[in-house]
């Protein structure tokens, strides 16, 4: 497996008021092709920091940043957006659907604009949810919502799958689920995924643990026993 993610001495610094916060203090990481990611640390270590720069969401103060053949970090605006609308799936925790778009719709809108995009039908099917389609997201359960959310982000074919707390707003059994989906997906497409998480219990099904604290690289942990999601209890 290749190299695909690189994080070469990222920093990303906020200033309020006076106070400089180091959100990320040189930060430096590999992801392969392929590979499943969890990103573990406790609130505020900069998880979704390091997500949202990745994601082009933000933008990093300094460092290096790069994906496939692409520098990311030497990207102006214009380019962030084309990368973030090709390249890049995002799973949030709490779904971010378009009230007034069933399903469906929720699905096509994000994806169709894309070049390579896959059927929004075929996909909403493959995540258990042929029968809901025209089902608006108030008349959906958390799970389905969140089957639609990783429906639209797989829809647009992207290089790239990042998911921030994906079961913060679940129960435990259909957390689970979702995730099993996200396990299955990665394996079949061979698709990165990177996962941001505070639950520990999730790491076992990784490819590759990143433990963040206060803005550093506490460990990189290549798991030698990967588990399926059936097999982790929280
Ligand atoms: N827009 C911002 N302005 C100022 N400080 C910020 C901003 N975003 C994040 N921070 C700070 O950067 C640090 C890292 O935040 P980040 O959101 O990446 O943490 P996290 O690990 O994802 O936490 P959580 O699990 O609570 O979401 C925190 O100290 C946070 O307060």
């Amino acid at each position: 497996m290749g190299v695909f993610i690189e994080f070469k001495n990222v920093k990303k610094e906020y200033t309020i008021g006076e106070v400089p916060i180091k959100a990320l203090n040189g930060v430096d990481f590999s992801i392969n092709k392929g590979e499943f990611v969890v990103v573990l640390g406790e609130s505020g270590a900069g998880k979704s920091t390091i997500l949202n720069i990745l994601g082009g969401m933000d933008t990093a103060t300094s460092g290096q940043v790069l994906v496939g053949d692409q520098n990311i970090s030497s990207f102006n605006e214009k380019k962030l957006t084309e990368y973030r609308a090709e390249k890049v799936g995002f799973v949030f925790q709490f779904y971010n659907l378009i009230p007034n778009l069933n399903a469906l719709e929720n699905v096509e809108f994000a994806s169709e604009v894309c070049k390579n995009h896959l059927d929004a039908k075929e996909i909403l099917q493959k995540v258990g949810l042929k029968n809901h389609l025209r089902n608006f997201p108030s008349q959906l359960s958390g799970g389905e919502q969140q089957r639609v959310a990783i429906a639209r982000a797989v829809a647009k074919n992207p290089a790239l799958l990042l998911c921030d707390e994906p079961t913060g707003a679940l129960d435990y059994v259909t957390g689970k689920s979702v995730l099993k989906l996200l396990q299955d997906l990665n394996r079949e497409t061979n698709k990165s995924v990177v996962l941001v998480t505070h639950n520990s219990a999730i790491a076992p099904m990784a490819d590759k643990i990143i433990k963040v604290k206060s803005g550093k690289i506490e460990s990189i942990t290549i798991n030698e026993q990967i588990q399926s999601v059936e097999g982790i209890e929280w």
